[in-house]
């Protein structure tokens, strides 16, 4: 973790709706995977994305490597909007910006180039160097990873998982991008060698002043990592927080009940309990994304989406949350399993989707 100092990558108001596995182009069959996403990150600093499945973490992250359009809504990598450049200019321009760290290195390596090429494949496609100096980057790049040279000539089969992973994390850093994406990192591998590949990318942050976004449904591994934390929920970006403040800084209910899930982070207590499933993306509540599971939700929360309020996280750094009626500083975790408990019996949650 270092300083926050220039944006490497922006998002404004980035909208993704996918069509439905099997659908037409009709509204219901719209999947809203990113809503008005508005994210800065800046040189030398990690970012954690948390979330329940399907809340559009991944979507998010091919977005910051420019793998998936945005249906609207502005991409800046290095100060340019990468979506009004040509094809080639914008591979050249976010191949050289961004590398990205993929969940599983068995699918995302080629499986039948020898990690020699892997590695070389992104400097003789960006045309770096002459061929010796290829080499030498390739040499160079293994060693980063600590990877021995006898496995130059290996195929990815060849490999154990974890040199597998390392082989991706030395292609995704080739041209020296200045963020790196990692989604899932270490959730496909043996939890022996998950601990050896997050310090390795830790180790590479700091010696390299990366930026990094990492993702992951491992909420302790992700506030131990990071500077900042964005929760999402149905495609919306519901609270950024300042990892250290986290749990008790955080003010959104649904960040609360996440963090309140996740063992050993405060007293063990029972989790913040919720109302039901996660509505779906094909129709998303209207206002507030969360108020038909939320124990504080009222008529407002149906009718209007909460504008993203500064918060203070208890001197933490910057904060910001979309809720009507965020939690209080200072409110225990078991206070609130309490009042979640309280509320869900004597109100009736606003349940009806709405958008037809
Ligand atoms: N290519 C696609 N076509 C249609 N729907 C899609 C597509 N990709 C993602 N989705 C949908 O978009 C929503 C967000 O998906 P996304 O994979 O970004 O979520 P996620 O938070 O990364 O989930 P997980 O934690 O399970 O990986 C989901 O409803 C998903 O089903």
């Amino acid at each position: 973790m270092s300083s926050v100092t220039t944006p490497v990558v922006e998002l404004r108001d980035v909208h993704v709706v996918h069509r439905a596995r099997g659908g037409g182009w009709f509204d219901r069959d719209r999947v809203h995977a990113l809503t008005g996403a508005d994210l800065t990150i800046a040189a030398g600093e990690t970012v954690g994305v948390v979330g329940e499945s399907g809340c559009g973490k991944s979507t998010m992250a091919k977005v910051l490597v420019g793998l998936q359009q945005p249906t609207s809504g502005e991409v800046r990598i290095d100060g340019h909007d990468v979506w009004t450049m040509t094809a080639a200019e914008r591979r050249h321009h976010i191949g050289a910006g961004v590398g990205m760290v993929f969940q599983d290195p068995s699918t995302s390596l080629n499986r039948r180039m020898p990690v020699r090429q892997i590695l070389r494949d992104p400097l003789d496609v960006h045309r770096r160097g002459s061929g010796a100096e290829r080499d030498s980057r390739v040499r160079e790049l293994m060693q980063l990873v600590g990877l021995p040279d006898s496995v130059a000539d290996a195929l990815p089969s060849q490999l154990s998982g974890g040199q597998r992973q390392r082989v991706a994390i030395a292609r995704a850093l080739a041209l020296e991008p200045g963020l790196l994406i990692a989604d899932e990192p270490t959730s496909a591998l043996d939890v022996s060698v998950r601990a050896q590949i997050l310090n390795l990318l830790l180790d590479l942050q700091e010696r390299l002043g990366l930026a990094m976004v990492f993702v992951s449904h491992d909420i302790q591994t992700v506030r131990r990592v990071s500077d900042r934390i964005v929760t999402m929920y149905l495609g919306r970006l519901v609270e950024i927080t300042p990892a250290r403040s986290m749990p008790e800084g955080a003010q959104h209910p649904y960040t609360r009940a996440l963090f309140s899930a996740t063992p050993g982070l405060l007293a063990p207590i029972d989790p913040i309990p919720l109302v039901g499933p996660v509505p779906s993306a094909t129709r998303p509540p209207s206002g507030c994304p969360f108020r038909t599971r939320c124990w504080k939700a009222t008529e407002v929360c149906a009718e209007t989406l909460p504008e993203l309020t500064p918060g203070t996280a208890n001197g933490h750094g910057p904060h910001a949350f979309r809720c009507h009626h965020p939690v209080p500083l200072g409110t225990s975790d078991a206070e609130l399993v309490e009042l979640a408990r309280r509320e869900t019996r004597t109100t009736t949650p606003l349940h009806v989707e709405e958008k037809p």
